[in-house]
């Protein structure tokens, strides 16, 4: 091929940073076969969700993700004003997202995942290592957002209060443990053992599941509803993971208790976009992105 068919168009960094974040989310989507989630077999445990609206929803976020990561670059550090300009373009991304799932919450947990991410990653493309990239989110999460709404009626803040248990915001103000120590891991390790992608990618969701307070969960099904998950996604881990024929078996079992229990954990298939996004960071930057 001539070198002028082969150059790739230039992108900008947080053109590059948008463009990774929606394609986790499309890759969270597809995977399969994910218990009580949307996935290419159907809806799981939800009546008002299908794969194309999750995508079509991962697309409408591209615009979001590419300002958090442009407003992360031009601040250059953690302060206030880039706090609140990233609740700011996070609650827009918000509305959008419901403009374009007719008020569907397809990705509000992975808004605020993947948009902190991307900033992080904007702030110093240098540090790219996943904990690096977790600790800057986590000081700009911890910042209070004046201008956000209270929001004590949210689903998540409902049952972290029914509860006593930590949800979405305590995820991110604490540098996403259940990415870092559990999912990250997990998929290096199912990787080694030779696992296949898909598998690996489905034994870090259930590494995430095992361990996770999903404010999802909880809402629609309760603490019987957690536990369920929890115990069920550790039982296919300790039966060999996802790639072995006993945690199949675990796998399909967990799956009839969720879609009885009507239990959803949108709350770690966020977090399994975030453990890709950071797992595809690790390698660096490619060597031709533009400036902005
Ligand atoms: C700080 C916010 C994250 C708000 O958090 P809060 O807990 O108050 O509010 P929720 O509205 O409940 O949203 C939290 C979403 O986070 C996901 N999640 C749940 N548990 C955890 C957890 N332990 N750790 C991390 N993430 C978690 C989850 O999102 C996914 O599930 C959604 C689908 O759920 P589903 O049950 O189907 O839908 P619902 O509409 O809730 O109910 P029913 O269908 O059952 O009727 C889907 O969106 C997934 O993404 C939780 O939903 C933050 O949102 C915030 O402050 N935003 C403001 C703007 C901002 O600051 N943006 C970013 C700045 S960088
Ligand atoms: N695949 C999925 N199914 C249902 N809810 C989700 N929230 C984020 N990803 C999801």
């Amino acid at each position: 091929m001539s070198a002028i068919h082969s150059k790739q168009p230039q992108r900008s960094l947080d053109e590059y940073l948008a463009d990774l974040a929606v394609d986790v989310l499309i890759d969270e989507a597809d995977l399969s076969p994910k218990p009580g989630l949307v996935d290419k077999r159907g809806s799981g445990a939800h009546q008002d969700l299908h794969l194309g609206l999750m995508h079509a929803s991962a697309l409408s976020l591209w615009p979001c993700f590419r300002a958090m990561a442009e407003a992360a670059l031009s601040e250059g550090e953690v302060t206030q004003t880039l706090r609140e300009a990233l609740g700011h373009i996070g609650r827009e991304g918000e509305q959008e997202m419901l403009r374009v799932t007719a008020g569907v919450n397809t990705h509000r947990g992975a808004i605020w995942a993947l948009g902190l991410l991307c900033a992080a990653a904007a702030q110093d493309s240098r540090q790219l290592t996943a904990s690096n990239v977790a600790v800057r989110a986590a000081r700009i999460a911890l910042l209070d957002d004046r201008a956000a709404p209270v929001s004590n009626a949210s689903h998540g803040a409902q049952v972290c209060r029914l509860y006593g248990v930590h949800g979405a915001r305590e995820e991110a103000q604490q540098a996403f443990p259940s990415v870092i120590h559990h999912a990250l891991p997990q998929l290096a390790s199912s990787r080694a053992a030779g696992a296949g992608e898909q598998n690996a990618r489905l034994d870090a969701l259930l590494a995430i599941m095992s361990q996770l307070a999903d404010t999802c969960v909880l809402y629609r099904a309760g603490l019987e509803g957690l536990h369920c998950v929890q115990s069920g996604a550790r039982a296919v881990l300790d039966a060999g993971g996802v790639a072995s024929l006993a945690g199949r078996r675990r796998l399909r079992e967990l799956e009839g208790d969720m879609l009885r229990l009507r239990a959803s954990p949108g709350g770690a298939a966020d977090l399994l976009a975030a453990c890709l996004f950071l797992d595809r960071l690790q390698p660096g930057l490619p060597a031709q992105l533009g400036s902005l």
